[in-house]
């Protein structure tokens, strides 16, 4: 066995690694673990964090077995072309390969976890061969999620010790890039400018949940509020691990702990399953008669919260709080003309009655039905990371 070790990095903002990024020790057996990039499952509950992708050097190639270091000083710059093993304009800065590119200084360094690297902007040179060689070999969020999910599972405390220090590597990242109007694409304008380069759609989404034992949780510790007495909530860090174990135990098929969505919560006597709002997307538009998960496209200017809050309200007819809105992971997926990047809240609590405001069908699933539904590619791979929402909840009551 060689040991493997997980980096997080946030793509787009630049992050002293030492201070705030979390590394976490995983072992496990060579050759299982494709490398790969993928989608995190993040807990900050005030602010929206970008994406923690999470990278494992490959096994069997040149630096097979050591460190892929991600140095969090590669600088992601959605919609714009980098450049890696040659001229600029001639790879794609998706999320994944951009968080590759960042790595690109420390690999071949010391085959360790490098941090303190100068800032390396995305494609300004460097070892771009190794770059080429190795990390962007690495890009398969779909295997790489149930694989470092898996590994996650097999060690509960290196998860709980990277869900826990989750929350500053991204409170601090904080959309610099999504705040910032132009760094980003709405599909409706995009051109490649000629370079040859993948645009970023950012988009937002929400798994709107009917969750009785939520309610439950909610009314008693507003009872309690009452009173004038603390009602026990969930300690963060804790939650979080048990989220990132439940995820673990999706993508596996491994049954683990309380299944609130069968009723049978440990929490009391809710004796009604989770429910996920989906809606189908409407003739005319991109993947029609496909489900998704309600939400719609960041104008520029918006926050990914008020972009929700907005899309909401127009498409469903409720109203949301934006402290209501808890992240949960994100979707990185191309399609043929662009590459869709969705952070994915959880939703609890509205005002209103959801309905198809648009025309557009919409439906409560349960976790059992989850899977019926024809679901758009991009939200094929998040249906664990729900699933775990579904039946373990979140961080936040
Ligand atoms: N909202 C949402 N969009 C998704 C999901 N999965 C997925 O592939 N997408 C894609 C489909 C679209 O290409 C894009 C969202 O575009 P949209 O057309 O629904 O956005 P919008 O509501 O702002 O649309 P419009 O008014 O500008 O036409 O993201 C999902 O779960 N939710």
């Amino acid at each position: 066995m060689l040991p493997w070790t997980f980096v997080s990095s946030v793509g787009g903002v630049q992050i002293p690694r030492r201070s705030l990024l979390p590394r976490v020790a995983l072992k496990g057996p060579l050759g299982l673990w494709p490398s790969g990039v993928c989608p995190f499952a993040t807990s900050a509950p005030h602010h929206f964090r970008p994406p923690i992708v999470v990278a494992a050097a490959p096994a069997g190639q040149s630096h097979g077995g050591a460190t892929l270091g991600l140095s969090g000083s590669g600088r992601l710059v959605p919609g714009q072309a980098v450049s890696v093993g040659g001229g600029r304009g001639d790879a794609v800065s998706t999320p994944s390969t951009a968080a590759a590119i960042s790595g690109h200084s420390s690999i071949g360094s010391s085959g360790n976890c490098s941090s303190n690297h100068s800032s390396s902007e995305a494609g300004d040179g460097g070892n771009r061969g190794q770059v080429r060689g190795t990390a962007l070999r690495t890009v398969d969020p779909v295997i790489a999620a149930a694989s470092a999910t898996r590994a996650l599972s097999a060690t509960p405390r290196s998860a709980k010790a990277a869900s826990a220090s989750a929350p500053s590597a991204t409170a601090t990242a904080t959309a610099s890039v999504l705040r910032d109007p132009g760094t980003y694409s709405s599909v409706d304008s995009m051109d490649d400018g000629g370079s040859g380069g993948v645009r970023l759609l950012v988009v937002v989404g929400v798994v709107l949940l009917d969750d009785p034992h939520w309610t439950q949780a909610a009314a008693t510790a507003a009872a309690a509020a009452d009173e004038g007495t603390t009602a026990p909530l969930a300690a963060g860090a804790e939650a979080v691990a048990a989220a990132a174990v439940a995820a673990a135990a999706a993508a596996s098929g491994t049954e683990l702990g309380p299944d609130r969505s069968s009723g049978c919560s440990s929490r009391g006597a809710v004796d009604m399953p989770v429910r996920v709002l989906l809606a189908q997307r409407p003739e005319g538009k991109s993947n029609a008669g496909l489900w998704e998960f309600p939400g719609g496209k960041v104008d520029p200017g918006e926050t990914p919260e008020e972009a929700l809050i907005r899309e909401l309200q127009e498409e469903l007819g409720i109203a949301v709080d934006p402290a209501d809105l808890v992240p949960l992971t994100f979707a990185s997926h191309t399609y043929p003309t662009f590459h869709l990047l969705m952070p994915l809240y959880v939703c609890r609590r509205w005002l209103g009655e959801p309905v198809g405001a648009e025309g557009q069908a919409v439906a409560w699933a349960t976790p059992e039905e989850v899977a019926s539904y024809n679901l758009t590619p991009a939200d094929i791979p998040l249906v664990p990371a729900v699933l775990a929402a579904m039946r373990y909840g979140t961080q936040r009551l």
